[in-house]
């Protein structure tokens, strides 16, 4: 049974999603709501050694998506079903959303074998918001090389990402009831005042 709710956090890499995420959860957290703050690929610890793998080894694309969904159905299994069960509420960094926006997008693997995967790993379960970090490829790369070294995702070409932001942006015409597109290229403390009343709704 699901009684909490599950919010997730998108975007290419760069947008600012990891800047935001302990500061929505503090708002959600003031809201008297128990929170989970959890990520993907990752977040149990099989999961972790598994994004240890997508994130620095070569792989077929097939591979790199079914081990996408086995970190993700082991995630579900330990820590999002239960918390949702209990009542709690888990904000992820990145869920299914990303599949389909660096798999199906960036790698162009078909989308109906994506939706063949959610459909095995989660049939039922949905975010309940999902928060699109939205930027032009330029101001995201220039945020990247400013700060960190770059793992393989992060190391894709400009063709890559734009093929990633469209299919973010695909999602969001697909079901536009669950997301809210943050526009990213705004200063923090704007982002922020938008968060807090996004945090005011839920
Ligand atoms: N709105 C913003 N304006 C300016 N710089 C930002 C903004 N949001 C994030 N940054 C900076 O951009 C870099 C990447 O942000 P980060 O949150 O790590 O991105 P992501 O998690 O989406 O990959 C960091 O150095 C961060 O401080
Ligand atoms: C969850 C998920 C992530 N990814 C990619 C996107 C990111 O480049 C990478 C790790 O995500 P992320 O945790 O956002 O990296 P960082 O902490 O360095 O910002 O995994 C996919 O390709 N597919 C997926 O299903």
């Amino acid at each position: 049974m699901i009684l909490g709710k599950l919010i997730t956090f998108e975007g290419i890499d760069g947008a600012g999603k990891s800047t935001h995420l302990a500061y929505f959860a503090d708002l959600v957290k003031a809201r008297g709501q128990r929170v989970i703050v959890t990520r993907e690929p990752g977040g149990t610890p099989l999961g972790e050694k598994l994004r240890d793998l997508l994130l620095h080894e070569k792989m077929h694309i097939e591979t790199e998506a079914l081990l996408m969904f086995a970190a993700r159905r082991e995630h579900l299994a330990q820590v999002i079903e239960p918390a949702l069960a209990r009542g709690d509420w888990v904000i992820s960094d990145r869920f299914t959303d990303a599949s389909f926006a660096y798999q199906g997008g960036g790698r162009k693997l078909a989308e109906q074998k994506l939706v063949a995967l959610e459909q095995w790993v989660h049939p039922h379960l949905q975010p309940h918001l999902t928060l699109l970090f939205d930027v032009p490829l330029d101001v995201a790369r220039s945020r990247l090389d400013a700060t960190r070294e770059l793992d393989k995702f992060e190391q894709e070409k400009a063709d890559f990402f734009a093929a990633t932001r469209e299919g973010y942006l695909r999602r969001v015409e697909q079901f536009p009831h669950r997301f809210r597109v943050i526009d990213s290229t705004r200063p923090i403390e704007t982002i922020r005042q938008e968060l807090r009343d996004i945090a005011a709704t839920l």
